[in-house]
């Protein structure tokens, strides 16, 4: 009998609503919000009787399918195998698909560490180790190996085509009638991005589901223990290695932060850690003495994640902005000019980091008073309403000092702009930012990350009314095309999820 053990794990897309370049530096924090759109990884065992088993007869078989993509082009096949001390990893369609560096990197960093933890806890050592760590992909020999599924929620990726393919306008409702998982036309690396982090939340959730398919961490469900958890901080310091070593830079890093932690006050880890990790070899994993775990030890990480979410009665709403212009790598020209203009450059830091953090404690302030008898009503009537023009109350009072906020942050980023020559918050989207603070219910908005371009974001009350306003402004915005994301704010992590409660993902995954 094969055992039908299934392991789904989610993580879910990001917005840094402040501290963009701030980050990259430990000495300030940012503010990431989760989203509610989500990206899953399945692994189940792979039958000894399907196609990818039969392609050679190596000692075990990972398939990878993203699943929304043609599949033709979007499985990837590796072989696992013991040679002498070496576990050995390749894949066996390459020729066919091409790499998904992402995929290949994560696979194979996970498994070494997988190898390591079953060869430090049990008694197996050296190559037994490595057998083990077979006979837990084949579960015992029974299967052919691991057959993985990714599938990210609609979000991730542009769905302007499918839209019109359906003669939709580009608005929310319009996106909630299209199906979960919606296939998409073309290959990965032809299809439009959102800038929620596909990369950060495919990485998180394949490392946390394989090594919880092969017994390695035993992941929470209350998610309330997430950030003293071992498990997930393990999970938390692979997921940032093998991302990092696949972008081919140590980036902040509060993607993976947040695809693992949910929303939170970030302070990134000092990059040094990796170090002594980013050379090493991805030919082959030496079934000999540990050298992950010794870096990657949760004790020995010292980024920070501070609890933080957004008011209730408010809502975080996003759009893709396609501005036909292609926003190049700020990072590198933003930093250039930081250290050209040391002097400068340190008064604005600190300025605009005065600002983002004056926006955390606005918003807990107006978490707090969420408990005041007329909280709920205040929020509501304020949805009608401008939002500068009423102090009546407290909760009034601070839901115009957020918007105030909000705009003394989106000054300083201009200031950035206009110094570094980099189109931090371009004239286009100041001109959008704007028009759509000026709705009743809008508190202000701002460009999300390293700015640019692609995306924005509001901070509205969370009514109907206010969210058709804003539909209908993007809907009729000429200068860019506006397109909204159906995300909103969403408090958790990464998660286990059961396949019956996420809608659509049984269809998606052919089960
Ligand atoms: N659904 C998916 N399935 C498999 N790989 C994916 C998927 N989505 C993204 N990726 C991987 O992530 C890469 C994109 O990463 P990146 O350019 O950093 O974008 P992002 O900013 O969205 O993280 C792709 O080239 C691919 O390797
Ligand atoms: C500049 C940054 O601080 C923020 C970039 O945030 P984005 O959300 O723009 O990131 P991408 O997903 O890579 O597009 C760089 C960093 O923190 O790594």
């Amino acid at each position: 009998m094969h055992s039908q053990k299934h392991t789904i794990v989610s993580s879910p897309g990001k917005v840094l609503l402040a501290g963009g370049y701030l980050v990259l530096d430990r000495s300030y924090s940012g503010l990431v919000v989760a989203t509610s759109s989500r990206f899953y990884s399945s692994v189940q065992p792979l039958p000894a009787s399907s196609s990818a088993a039969s392609i050679s007869t190596p000692q075990g078989i990972i398939s990878v399918r993203a699943g929304q993509f043609p599949s033709q082009s979007s499985t990837w096949i590796y072989s696992i195998s013991i040679e002498n001390d070496q576990l050995i990893i390749k894949q066996t369609n390459q020729d066919v698909v091409g790499k998904n560096k992402f995929i290949y990197i994560t696979l194979f960093q996970t498994l070494a560490l997988a190898y390591e933890k079953i060869a430090t806890t049990t008694d197996k050592k050296g190559v037994d180790a490595g057998r083990e760590l077979l006979n837990r992909i084949t579960d015992d020999g029974q299967s052919a190996g691991l057959d993985l599924v990714v599938l990210a929620d609609n979000d991730f990726y542009s769905q302007r085509e499918q839209l019109s393919a359906l003669s939709l306008p580009t608005k929310i409702d319009s996106l909630s009638s299209l199906q979960p998982f919606t296939p998409l036309p073309r290959p990965i690396p032809q299809t439009n991005k959102t800038g929620l982090g596909s990369s950060a939340a495919l990485v998180t959730s394949l490392v946390a589901s394989l090594l919880s398919h092969l017994d390695i961490v035993s992941l929470p469900s209350n998610p309330t223990e997430a950030n003293s958890n071992e498990s997930l901080q393990l999970v938390h310091s692979l997921a940032q290695f093998a991302h990092c070593l696949a972008q081919g830079k140590v980036g902040s890093g509060f993607d993976v932060s947040s695809a693992v932690f949910g929303t939170h006050i970030f302070k990134r880890f000092s990059p040094s850690i990796l170090t002594p990790l980013m050379d090493g070899s991805l030919d082959s994993i030496h079934l000999s003495s540990p050298t992950l775990l010794p870096v990657l030890d949760p004790s020995k990480w010292d980024q920070k994640t501070t609890a933080f979410r957004l008011p209730k009665g408010l809502r975080l709403i996003l759009a893709d902005v396609d501005a036909g212009t292609d926003t190049p790598s700020f990072v590198g020209k933003v930093l250039a000019w930081r250290k050209n203009h040391p002097e400068v450059a340190q008064k604005l830091w600190d300025d605009l980091d005065k600002a983002n953090m004056q926006l955390e404690r606005l918003l807990t302030e107006l978490v707090a008073r969420e408990k005041d008898e007329d909280y709920e009503e205040t929020v509501g009537w304020m949805g009608e309403r401008h939002i500068e023009d009423h102090k009546e109350n407290p909760t009034a009072v601070l839901l115009y000092e957020i918007r105030l906020t909000l705009f003394i942050i989106r000054d300083f980023q201009r200031r950035m702009s206009e110094l570094s020559g980099v189109a931090i918050e371009p004239p286009e989207q100041t001109r959008l930012l704007d028009a759509c603070s000026e709705l009743e219910g809008v508190i202000g908005g701002g460009v999300p990350g390293a700015g640019g371009y692609d995306a924005l974001f509001l901070l509205i009350i969370d009514t109907p009314s206010v969210t058709s306003r804003v539909d209908k402004l993007w809907s009729e915005w000429t200068e860019m095309s506006v397109c909204p994301l159906l995300a909103r704010q969403s408090d958790g992590g990464l998660k286990v999820e059961r396949l019956s409660d996420v809608k659509g993902l049984a269809e998606a995954l052919g089960s």
